[in-house]
C-alpha cells in the first residue's frame, strides 16, 4: 500500500515536470533520514540559490592535481579570489596556500563536505578529486572509493543544496567495441579500466540525477590535457606532457605509448575555458548533460616531429609500458565534439602547433631562470 501511495505521488511529479523535462521529485534519501547529524542546532540558513547578477561561491575537489590550479587561477579572476576555494587532501604548496582560499577535504567525508559547503555558502562545484586511468589500475579498490563513493557524496551534497555540479568525464569513459574515429556523444560505452567505469558511472548518476531531482548537472568529456605549469596524476595520456620537459632539459624522451597511438588532446586554456562557458551557458542552450569536446589529435610520432621543428636535435625513443598500452588501444583516436559546438558555441583555440610553441616558450623561460639561479 505504501509503495503504491509513494509511486503515485511520483508519477504524480512526473505528470506535472516542467518544460526542462526535469522530474523535480523528492531529493535522494540522505536528506530524508532523520539523522540529529542533519540540521545542526546552531546552523546559519542562507538560500543556497543565487541570482544571476551575484557571483558564484565555487568549490574545487581534488584542486591539487593536474588541472585544479589552473582552474582556480581562471576562475579567481573572474569571480574574485575569495569566491573560489581550493580543496583537497594534499598539503598545499607555500605559493598555492597564499594565492586564495584553500581547505581541507577529504570527498569520502560527506559531513566535512557538507560542512564546507554550507559554512562557505557555495553555489558552484567543480568535482575534479578522481583517481587517472593508470594509477586506478594500480590501486582498484581506492580509484573505487574515490571515484565512485566520492561522486556518491558530491552528487548527494549537490542535489541537497540546490548547487551547479561540473563533473569532469573523460575520453577513458569510451572502451574496445565504442566507435574510435570518430567518438559520437552517444554510443556504446564499455569501458575496460576502473576509471572509465567510474566516469560512465558518474556521467549516468549525474544526468539521472537532473532528470530525477532537478540537480544542474554539466559534464564534459574532456581529451588527454596538457599544461605546463602543473604535472599530470598517472594517466595514459602524461607521455604528452612530459615530451616537453624532458625534450628541454636532455634533448632526448622515452615514450611509454607506440608511436602510432593516435588520441585526442587539449591544451589546458582550452580546457579551462570549456569548463567554465558550460557551466556558464543558459540551461536551455544545453540539449545534453554531458559533451565531448576536443581540440586536436595526434600520435607520439606527430608530435615528436612538431618538437623537432624547435629542437632539431630532439631524439625520442619508445619503450611501450603494456598497461598504458592496452588502455590507449582501447580509447578513441578522434573525438566528435559537434553538439557542444551546436549548443553552446565550443570552439578551440590551439592546435598541435600552437601547443608546441606554447609548452615550449614556457619551459625555456623556466629552465633560463633555473640556469640563472
Ligand atoms: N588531466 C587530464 O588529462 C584529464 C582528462 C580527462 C578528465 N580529467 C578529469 O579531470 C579531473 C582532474 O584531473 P587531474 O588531472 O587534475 O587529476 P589529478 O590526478 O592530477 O588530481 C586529482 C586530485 O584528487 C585528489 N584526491 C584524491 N583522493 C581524494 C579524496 N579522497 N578527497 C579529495 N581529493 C582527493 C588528489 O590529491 C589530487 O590532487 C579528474 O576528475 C579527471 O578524471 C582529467
Ligand atoms: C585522458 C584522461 O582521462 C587522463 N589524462 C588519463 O590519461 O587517464
Amino acid at each position: 500500500m505504501l509503495v503504491t501511495r509513494m509511486l503515485r505521488q511520483v508519477v504524480g511529479q512526473m505528470l506535472g515536470s516542467p518544460a526542462c523535462g526535469c522530474w523535480t521529485a523528492a531529493p535522494p534519501f540522505r536528506f530524508l533520514a532523520t539523522s540529529p547529524r542533519q540540521i545542526p542546532a546552531d546552523a546559519n540558513f542562507h538560500s543556497a540559490s543565487f541570482s544571476g547578477t551575484d557571483q558564484p561561491r565555487v568549490l574545487i575537489t581534488g584542486g591539487l592535481g593536474q588541472l585544479g590550479v589552473g582552474l582556480a587561477n581562471f576562475l579567481r579572476k573572474r569571480f574574485g579570489k575569495d569566491n573560489v576555494i581550493l580543496s583537497d587532501i594534499r598539503k598545499p604548496p607555500d605559493h598555492i596556500f597564499h594565492s586564495g582560499p584553500f581547505i581541507y577535504s577529504d570527498i569520502l567525508d560527506y559531513k566535512n563536505l557538507r560542512e564546507i559547503v554550507v559554512n562557505n555558502r557555495i553555489t558552484w562545484l567543480f568535482h575534479y578529486s578522481a583517481l587517472l586511468s593508470a594509477v586506478g589500475e594500480a590501486n582498484v579498490s581506492l580509484a573505487r572509493a574515490v571515484n565512485i563513493t566520492g561522486l556518491h557524496n558530491v552528487l548527494d551534497v549537490a542535489a541537497e543544496h540546490s548547487l551547479r555540479l561540473f563533473v569532469p568525464s573523460t575520453i577513458g569513459a569510451f572502451g574496445p567495441t565504442s566507435p574510435r574515429n570518430p567518438t559520437p556523444d552517444l554510443c556504446v560505452q564499455r569501458p575496460r579500466t576502473i576509471y572509465g567505469v567510474s566516469k560512465v558511472h558518474a556521467e549516468l548518476m549525474g544526468e539521472y540525477y537532473h532528470y530525477r531531482y532537478g540537480l544542474d548537472f554539466r559534464c564534459l568529456r574532456y581529451p588527454g590535457i596538457i599544461s605546463a605549469d602543473s604535472q599530470p596524476g598517472g594517466g595514459t595520456t602524461d607521455y604528452a606532457v612530459q615530451i616537453f620537459h624532458d625534450a628541454l632539459k636532455n634533448g632526448k624522451f622515452e615514450c611509454n605509448l607506440k608511436p602510432s597511438t593516435r588520441l585526442p588532446m587539449m591544451y589546458i586554456d582550452d580546457c579551462l575555458r570549456a569548463t567554465l562557458e558550460v557551466m556558464e551557458a543558459p540551461a536551455e542552450s544545453l540539449s545534453m548533460r554531458t559533451y565531448n569536446v576536443n581540440a586536436m589529435s595526434f600520435t607520439p610520432e606527430d608530435l615528436a616531429q612538431e618538437v623537432l621543428k624547435h629542437i632539431p636535435e630532439f631524439q625520442i625513443t619508445y619503450n611501450v609500458d603494456s598497461v598504458r598500452q592496452a588502455i590507449a588501444d582501447s580509447w578513441p583516436m578522434n573525438f566528435d565534439d559537434s553538439n557542444a559546438r551546436k549548443d553552446w558555441g565550443w570552439k578551440h583555440e590551439f592546435d598541435l602547433p600552437e601547443l608546441v610553441t606554447t609548452m615550449l616558450n614556457f619551459h625555456s623561460s623556466d629552465t633560463r631562470v633555473a640556469n640563472a639561479n
